[in-house]
């Protein structure tokens, strides 16, 4: 029997047809993403899927599985988060939900690089091993994961799915997530996030009339605050623009808004008076490496010192160790089995892969590093810009494809170690 050929425009549809699912916050479209999801995966042969809901009825969890020939063994889970980050469609050249597919093969869409080309890219490979080996049977069962929520913390997705029963029944042994494009020829390859606190620092003082000048308004202590902020960011900066540290092995704190002033009714604020209260909210991030305390003490001492009535508030959005207090890495050396049989797989489809990096933001594989459990973070995007939480989002249509060869190797050697 002939095999029939792939069909990569038909692939192309399908990643296009999943683009265009609104799944942006605040109101990410779950039901219709997993539903579109689900019968993809079942118009694969082989493949099973159940729906979970970890934490909510609201926030669904589409497990996708590839059974392997040795249950016994560990499986591998694939994961790719469901969500997106908000879009201003005024400021993208092509609506973000559109999907556009230009003459030079860019498919623009809000999540076209983070994350719903993988979503996608895991099936289309799994589709193309079982169309070129119909007996290709993994020893090692596969699991997709799609889970809600990562872009909010995974409070109410991953989280709550690795503390459940049926994720324990999963036995994972390996743990594949995104990652970031690479804009040279290499592919790039993360065993550790930073790990996120936002932070809000907060400033009283006195109020008066706008003419008036006075020491301690809530302004003046909270622009101290930032100063000062600006200076250690600077100072972190510096290492990264030396080329002493890489951007994720320093700590950032970007200031992403600013509260203040009395509101004159009409969508402005007065003019004429001075707030007793001002914030700013900060996106900080922590490589695995920094002690949380020493960071915690410069915030209380330098940041938002009581003595110039300042407060402050930080939210850790997941943990920052494991389970036995180690920092969130995994190894990329012999001690870990997976990390060869990565790389070799990479190498195997004419693949480069650049050295392992700690990624500057943030994944749902924190979770599964808190448990131990072997995990990489990767995206195949390379020679491609970086667009993740920014305007005019794409991946090139040949990059996509590209991307899908790479799954084919990856997913063929992972469960197929014994
Ligand atoms: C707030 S948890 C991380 C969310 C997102 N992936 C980021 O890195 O910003
Ligand atoms: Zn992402
Ligand atoms: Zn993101």
């Amino acid at each position: 029997q002939p095999v029939p050929p792939v069909d990569a425009e038909a692939s192309i549809s399908r990643f296009q047809n999943y683009l265009r699912i609104k799944t942006a916050h605040p109101h990410p479209d779950y039901s219709t993403a997993v539903s579109f999801l689900d019968s993809l995966a079942k118009s694969i042969p082989n493949l099973h899927t159940r729906t979970l809901y970890p934490a909510t009825p609201d926030k669904p969890l589409l497990l996708v599985t590839f059974p392997g020939s040795n249950p016994s063994l560990q499986s591998i889970l694939l994961n790719s988060h469901i969500d997106s980050v908000p879009a201003e469609p005024s400021k993208w050249s092509h609506p973000p939900f559109s999907a556009v597919r230009t003459d030079d093969g860019n498919i623009f869409a809000r999540g076209a690089q983070d994350d719903k080309c993988i979503a996608i890219q895991y099936l289309e490979a799994i589709r193309n091993i079982i169309l070129t080996d119909p007996h290709f049977t993994p020893i090692r069962t596969v699991h997709i994961s799609y889970v809600p929520d990562e872009e909010i913390g995974g409070l109410h997705g991953m989280a709550k799915f690795v503390e459940s029963k049926e994720f324990k029944q999963l036995n994972v042994g390996f743990f594949l997530d995104e990652g970031q494009a690479s804009t040279t020829d290499q592919y790039r390859v993360f065993y550790a996030d930073r790990s996120p606190w936002n932070l809000v620092i907060k400033a009283v003082g006195m109020p008066g009339h706008g003419s008036r000048m006075f020491d301690n308004s809530a302004m003046e202590n909270l622009m101290k605050s930032v100063e000062v902020v600006s200076k250690f960011r600077e100072n972190q900066f510096d290492l990264v623009k030396a080329g002493v540290l890489a951007n994720s092995e320093v700590i950032s704190a970007n200031l992403v808004y600013l509260k203040a002033g009395i509101p004159s009714g009409d969508g402005n604020f007065a003019m004429n008076m001075q707030p007793s209260e001002a914030e700013a909210g900060y996106d900080v991030r922590l490589p695995p490496t920094v002690d949380p305390d020493l960071l915690k003490k410069r915030i209380g001492e330098e940041w938002a010192p009581a003595t110039r009535n300042m407060s402050y508030d930080i939210v850790e959005k997941g943990p920052l160790r494991d389970y036995m207090g180690r920092p969130l890495m995994t190894a990329t050396n012999d001690s870990n089995p997976w990390w060869s049989v990565f790389k070799d797989a990479i190498k195997a489809c004419g693949g480069e892969l650049s050295k392992p990096e700690i990624l500057s933001s943030t994944t749902d594989a924190r979770y599964l590093r808190q448990l131990g459990i072997p995990t990489f973070g990767f995206s195949p995007m390379k020679n491609t810009p970086i667009l993740l939480h920014d305007h005019n989002e794409y991946l090139k249509d040949s990059t996509f494809l590209e991307g899908i060869k790479i799954y084919e190797s990856i997913i063929k050697s992972l469960s197929s170690f014994e």
